[in-house]
């Protein structure tokens, strides 16, 4: 318990918290707690002077004085209290998203991007709702109760240690509850991160489950995780049903006992009508913070789990940026006994190859060879697990990393298009090309036909990861994206393999202009499109098998002249 405080208040100072604005708010709030403690004893004085006196308007100025004052500081402190919350949780969701996104790439390969969303919304909100709305009300309330607790000893000792009884009491019963509320919001939220991510799954292949008719089958597995969220709600509930009136039941007996003895105290002649009416304020005072207490410490414990799921976050590696300028010439890349394995099972083994500049490479297996893997490993997603891959003489880590990226254009399979607009999609790396470039680059990459015959040409929404254009044109704005990059060095992931005949000649003459004079890396599928390349490299069982031209392969590797023959590569 102490551990995980502990983690939330580094939390709460990672997040910049305004510390002078915290203080600010503390002092006001005192005031606040002083005005109202000062409403009893001033009552007290009025009910005194009227039975002493009689009525008169004058006497209910201090009264009414002090409580515009205390509703002025009560005003002032709520908004100070959600400023500071709300701009520590700004800063704190920041540096989540921030971290998120300069994560290893590891990472995403065992935490779902739905996981990772509720834990940038949901688990810092859960912060958010505590630091706003409890923390500072938690302060003030006990300073309310410590004040109340001294007057009230001034005022009779007796009655006080009565009152003060219920502490004991509260204290064994909110503790046990308080532990299983804490466990039960940590297995809430992580089953509600893994329904996130369920979702995010699910709704983005949603043609794939349509077309596969696995509605029913989603929506049981769906349904199975709800079941199981509303029976944490319900055994939450069922805390907080009994958590409460517990509550309110041992603040009942307290009040009865005090007015059973503060009457008889005044019927004796000990202590005058306005002191027992002064000690009946006090005691509403100190009740209503008192139960507030209940749902702080419950809460606690639900803020203390996304705590610990958001610190478990931040604790993760992220990549490292800094390093070397890279080179400004084109130099080779050199594959030194490179081995490498993403868990038990090698997908590399001692590969040895140099990749020459303003040269076309290209990479030939099966599929699953590690050819993927190897444009991974190329832009720093993954680290070697053995040997070294060298840029010149350098080892490829040892560069910036943002200069090191920034060296690559990347045209894949699958052309990732984000939701937005065409614009959008080929300036994405780089916003600051001009509508000339852009232009220049949809042409290049024979894009510009079809985006002008769209009736809001540039800024057409592609939807969803480009659902709204067909599997060729969305390649072509992959490459026109790329062109517009104009990287030194060009990663080509099956460039052409989504387009029609006439749209294949096409964007082979569009890559042509794009791969003249750079060094470019081709994963083949087929033979047929990287005969002319200057250079194959031919990977067998995570080995490289053989190098060379189209031709010389064909003369002295049995394997690649047998690939060659089927005319296709896939299993
Ligand atoms: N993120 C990952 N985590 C674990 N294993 C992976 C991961 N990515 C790929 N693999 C495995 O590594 C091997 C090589 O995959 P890779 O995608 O590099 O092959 P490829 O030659 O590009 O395949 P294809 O031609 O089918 O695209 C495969 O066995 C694959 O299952």
């Amino acid at each position: 318990m102490q551990r995980k405080v502990k983690q939330l208040y580094t939390l709460m100072n990672r997040s910049q918290m305004a510390k002078s604005q915290f203080v600010f708010l503390f002092f006001i709030s005192i005031l606040e707690v002083a005005a109202g403690l000062a409403v009893p004893l001033l009552t007290m004085k009025l009910i005194n002077q009227i039975s002493d006196s009689g009525f008169a308007f004058t006497s209910l100025l201090p009264v009414m004085g002090v409580l515009v004052v205390q509703a002025v500081l009560s005003a002032v402190t709520f908004y100070m209290m959600r400023r500071v919350g709300e701009g520590a949780v700004a800063n704190l969701r920041t540096e989540v998203w921030d971290h998120m996104l300069h994560l290893r790439l590891p990472y995403y390969d065992v935490h779902e991007s739905g996981e990772t969303m509720s834990r940038i919304t949901q688990d810092t909100n859960v912060v958010k709702e505590f630091v706003t709305e409890q923390l500072v009300s938690f302060v003030s309330g006990l300073f309310t109760i410590l004040g109340a607790v001294i007057v009230l000893l001034w005022i009779d000792w007796k009655m006080t240690l009565l009152l003060l009884l219920a502490v004991p009491l509260t204290i064994f019963v909110m503790y046990p509850l308080g532990d299983k509320m804490y466990e039960l919001s940590k297995a809430n939220q992580d089953e509600l991160a893994s329904f996130g991510g369920r979702l995010g799954r699910i709704l983005s292949n949603i043609r794939l489950v349509k077309a596969s008719q696995t509605e029913r089958q989603e929506l049981e597995g769906g349904k199975a995780q709800i079941q199981q969220l509303y029976r944490f709600g319900m055994k939450e509930a069922k805390i907080v049903a009994v958590l409460t009136p517990l509550m309110t039941l041992i603040m009942m007996i307290v009040l009865i006992a005090i007015f059973g003895y503060g009457g008889s105290q005044v019927a004796s002649g000990a202590i005058s009508s306005g002191e027992l009416v002064a000690i009946m304020i006090y005691l509403v005072q100190i009740i209503m913070p008192f139960t507030q207490m209940a749902t702080f410490f419950t809460d606690l414990q639900k803020t203390l789990g996304a705590t610990e799921r958001i610190v478990e976050a931040l604790d993760e590696t992220r990549e490292v940026r800094e390093g070397k300028p890279v080179p400004s010439a084109s130099l080779p890349i050199r594959f030194d006994n490179v081995s490498f394995r993403y868990n038990e099972k090698p997908v590399l083994i001692g590969m040895t190859f140099t990749i020459e500049p303003n040269a076309t490479t290209a990479f030939v297996s099966r599929s699953g060879g590690g050819k993927t893997t190897m444009f991974s490993l190329i832009e720093r997603f993954y680290e070697v697990t053995e040997g070294q891959i060298l840029y010149g003489n350098e080892r490829i880590e040892t560069f910036d990393l943002n200069e090191w990226r920034a060296l690559f254009g990347y045209v894949s399979q699958n052309a990732p298009l984000l939701n937005g607009t065409i614009r959008e999609n080929v300036m994405y790396g780089t916003p600051n090309a001009t509508e000339e470039e852009v232009l220049a680059a949809l042409k290049a990459a024979y894009a510009c036909d079809f985006v002008m015959q769209l009736e809001k040409r540039l800024d057409t929404e592609v939807g969803e990861g480009g659902i709204k254009l067909s599997g060729g044109q969305k390649q072509r704005l992959a490459i026109a994206r790329a062109i517009l990059r104009n990287p030194r060095i060009l990663l080509l992931d099956e460039a052409t393999s989504s387009l029609d005949n006439e749209s294949e000649r096409e964007v082979q003459l569009a890559l042509n202009t794009l791969t003249k004079d750079r060094m470019t890396i081709v994963i083949a599928h087929r033979l047929s499109t990287i005969t002319g390349a200057d250079h194959i490299l031919v990977f067998e069982e995570g080995k490289l098998s053989g190098q060379g031209t189209h031709e010389k392969l064909l003369q002295t590797h049995p394997y690649y002249e047998q690939l060659w023959m089927n005319g296709r590569l896939e299993e």
